[in-house]
């Protein structure tokens, strides 16, 4: 039997290439934990686990994910079968509460780790690819109505992205309208323009958002109202002709059967993190397919790796009809790729190869990594969670 011999955790913190303005947070570090697993054959698997704005967006951080993997799953994980990746984590299921995220960036590694074994790659692993190529948005949160215009205009001139996501809810519902209304007039049919609220509305603000979001063109609003409020989500979604997204709301196959009973959501944003791996994200996937829901192949703002595991995934769907957004390698100032993900014609393409589909430069994993001496990271890393500022 091949065992699990060895699992690593790694703090990184990369530099956003320009401040990400979202509800509950500003990024201009994102911080993921990367996981590494080695087994007794020397096969080594990569997973990530990544959150937003330190505990800002859900109750895992990278810090305790570290620490979860390191203290509770880890010891469970050492001597066990390293080819069966469900029993690993059913271990694990029966003595770790929660923590998806955590949870999703081991099972990442050895999902990569089983396939990389067998010389397959992870979409083969789950049924095969269906596409080579993956629709791409891109995220436009600068926080200035005129910024976001000119970075959008660039994309779209090189052919990077056609789909943007506009964060809001930080600001007065006017001023939000307002600035979606703005860039939809300028971009016009040239691309398709959607808006994250991430929970920040009342329910009240959201069905006046809702109308006034269709009126201005917008296709589709994620998670208008908190993740406690299905029965609100389910009326938003009966009540209005913008598509409605469920994003924070799912966290793994439950929440999608609630969801999906409910007629909660038209799409779902189906996260590796959030499920808590590649595994239970395909499950969320085939619930939406079986209920009739759109699927939207969603991200933490994850580097290369995580990335590289939803776009294995994502490449299986029969059914992707809103796209992806994986576009997080691309929000960074640096990566730790050998070779980076390829982005061309509005789409990211599915990396070739064994696993998950990449290679890591030791060299660069290491510059990122916080537990470096801090001359190596210049004046580079600042972590979300020592950043009082991050909020604001
Ligand atoms: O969906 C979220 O809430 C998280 C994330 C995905 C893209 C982005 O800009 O933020
Ligand atoms: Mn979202």
């Amino acid at each position: 039997m091949t065992k699990i011999e060895r699992v690593e955790t790694f703090i990184l913190d990369l530099p956003t290439i320009r401040q990400h303005v979202l509800a509950m947070a500003t990024m201009r570090t994102q911080s993921v934990v990367i996981v590494r697993i080695t087994a007794s054959d020397g096969v080594v698997g990569w997973g990530e686990g990544a959150t937003i704005g330190g505990l800002s967006y859900g109750e895992e951080s990278v810090e305790g994910m570290a620490l979860a993997i390191d203290t509770y799953m880890t010891p469970l994980l050492i001597g066990q079968d390293a080819g069966r990746v469900g029993a690993a984590m059913a271990r694990i299921g029966a003595f770790v509460q929660g923590n998806n995220t955590a949870k999703c960036a081991v099972e990442t590694a050895l999902q990569d780790a089983a396939a990389r074994r067998l010389g397959v790659s992870l979409a083969h692993l789950f049924g095969g690819r269906v596409r080579d190529r993956l629709p791409c948005a891109w995220t436009l949160a600068s926080g200035q109505s005129d910024l976001d215009i000119a970075e959008a205009e660039r994309l779209l001139d090189a052919r990077r992205h056609n789909i943007f996501k506009l964060k809001i809810g930080k600001r007065a519902l006017a001023d939000d309208i307002a600035h979606i209304a703005a860039i939809k007039r300028a971009l016009g049919d040239r691309a398709s323009i959607r808006v994250d609220v991430n929970q920040a509305w009342s329910v009240t603000d959201a069905r006046r958002g809702l109308a006034a979001l269709a009126d201005a063109g917008a296709d589709l609003v994620e998670q208008p109202v908190g993740r406690q409020h299905l029965p609100a989500l389910a009326r938003l979604t009966q009540d209005f002709p913008i598509a409605v997204m469920a994003d924070e709301i799912l966290r793994g196959a439950e929440d999608a059967f609630r969801v999906a009973a409910a007629a909660g959501a038209d799409v779902f944003s189906v996260k590796l993190a959030q499920s808590g791996g590649v595994g239970p994200a395909a499950k969320v996937a085939a619930i939406a397919e079986a209920a009739g829901i759109g699927i939207y192949g969603g991200t933490m703002i994850e580097t290369g790796v995580g990335t590289a595991a939803a776009a294995q995934l994502f490449a299986t769907l029969p059914r992707l009809d809103w796209g992806t957004e994986l576009f997080g390698p691309l929000l960074f100032t640096d990566d730790f790729l050998a070779t980076p993900l390829r982005y061309e014609e509005f789409a990211l393409v599915v990396p070739d190869g064994p696993g998950i589909g990449i290679d890591i430069d030791p060299d660069r994993l290491d510059a990122l990594r916080r537990d470096r001496p801090r001359s190596l990271h210049a004046s580079r890393a600042i972590p979300q969670a020592a950043n009082p500022q991050a909020g604001e």
